[in-house]
C-alpha cells in the first residue's frame, strides 16, 4: 500500500503558510471561548434583553438593560462582537438615531440565540434550551475533559472503570449529581428544557410514530418530563419510566406515569414502544460501551 501524499508543512513551507497554520492553532487554543461566551451572555440575560426589544437591540440599549460594572462597560461591545463573529447574534452597524455621526452596533437574535430566550410568554419556555447550554458548558465537564490524554494512557484493565470525569471529580457523573444539590438542580433543569423543546416538535410534527402504540417505556427517563408530555399529548399511550433506583424511587407518583426502578442492562419493562432519549452511561466508556 502506498503512503498518503506528503503533508504541506513537511515540505518547505512559506512564511505565509506557517503564519496561517499558527493562526489556525490560535483558533483551536481559544476555541473554548465559543462555549464560554454564550454562557456569559445567558448569565447576563442578553438574549432576553434583545428579545424584549423586539429581537433587535443597540449596544446602548443593552447597556441600559444589563447590569455591567461601570469600569467594564467597554468590554460588553467586545463580547458582543465575539458572539456575533461566532454566529450567535447578527451585528449591524448603523447610525444610532439617523443623525448621529458615530455609528453604533445593533444586534439581532439569530435562530440559535432565539433558543436562549427564557422569558417568551408566547411559548412559555418550551422553545428555550438555555438551561441545557448552561449545564453542558459547566466547569464540571470542562475540568473532566482536561484529563482525556491521561485517561487514554492509563491502563486500568478490562474493567476500565475510570473515566475523565471520575479522574477529575473522584466520583462518577451520577454520584456527583447525587451529592451536589446545585449541580443536580442544573442537570434536572437541563434535561427538562431539552425534553420540553424536543417534545414540542415531536408532538407537533411526528405524532404518527405513536399510531397504534398503547404503551411506552422511557428508558433512563429521569424525572418523567418526556413521558408526562407524551402521556398528555397522546392519552391513549400508557407511559412508564425506567430509571436507576435512586432516581425512580425518589419520584412521587402522580397518576400520569409509572416509575419503575431498575438497571436497563438487566431489565426493561415490556411495552409497545421503548424510548431512549439522551441516555448516557458515563461509567461505561469502554471499547464496546
Ligand atoms: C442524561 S439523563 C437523560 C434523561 C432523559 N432521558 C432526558 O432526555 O431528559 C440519563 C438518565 O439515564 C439514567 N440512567 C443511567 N444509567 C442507567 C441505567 N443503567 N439504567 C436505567 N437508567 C439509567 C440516569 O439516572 C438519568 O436519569
Amino acid at each position: 500500500m502506498s503512503p498518503p501524499s506528503m503533508p504541506v508543512l513537511a515540505m518547505a513551507a512559506t512564511g505565509a503558510e506557517l503564519m496561517k497554520a499558527e493562526a489556525e492553532l490560535w483558533c483551536h487554543n481559544f476555541g473554548y471561548l465559543k462555549s464560554v461566551a454564550p454562557r456569559c451572555a445567558i448569565k447576563l440575560g442578553i438574549p432576553n434583553a434583545i428579545h424584549r426589544h423586539g429581537g433587535l437591540a443597540s449596544l446602548s440599549e443593552l447597556h441600559a438593560a444589563i447590569p455591567i460594572a461601570a469600569s467594564k462597560r467597554p468590554c460588553l461591545s467586545r463580547i458582543m462582537a465575539f458572539l456575533a463573529a461566532s454566529g450567535l447574534f447578527r451585528e449591524e452597524i448603523v447610525p444610532s438615531d439617523g443623525t448621529a455621526a458615530v455609528a453604533e452596533p445593533w444586534y439581532h437574535l439569530t435562530a440559535a440565540s432565539r433558543l436562549l430566550v427564557d422569558d417568551d410568554d408566547s411559548t412559555e419556555g418550551r422553545n428555550c434550551v438555555s438551561q441545557l447550554f448552561t449545564s453542558c458548558s459547566s466547569p464540571f465537564y470542562f475540568t473532566a475533559s482536561q484529563n482525556l490524554a491521561e485517561w487514554l494512557q492509563e491502563d486500568d484493565g478490562a474493567a476500565a472503570s475510570r473515566t475523565p470525569f471520575t479522574m477529575a471529580h473522584g466520583a462518577d457523573f451520577y454520584d456527583v449529581v447525587h451529592r451536589d444539590a446545585a449541580f443536580a438542580a442544573c442537570f434536572d433543569e437541563a434535561m427538562g428544557s431539552d425534553s420540553r423543546f424536543v417534545l414540542e416538535i415531536v408532538v407537533r410534527e411526528y405524532g404518527e410514530v405513536l399510531a397504534g402504540v398503547t404503551s411506552l417505556v422511557d428508558v433512563g427517563g429521569h424525572n418523567g418530563t418526556t413521558a408526562r408530555a407524551i402521556a398528555k399529548a397522546f392519552p391513549h399511550v400508557r407511559c412508564s419510566v425506567l430509571d436507576l433506583p435512586r432516581v425512580a424511587d425518589a419520584m412521587p407518583a402522580d397518576g400520569t406515569v409509572e416509575f419503575v426502578a431498575g438497571d436497563m442492562r438487566e431489565f426493561i419493562p415490556p411495552a409497545d414502544a421503548v424510548l431512549f432519549k439522551v441516555w448516557m452511561d458515563y461509567g461505561a466508556l469502554t471499547n464496546d460501551g
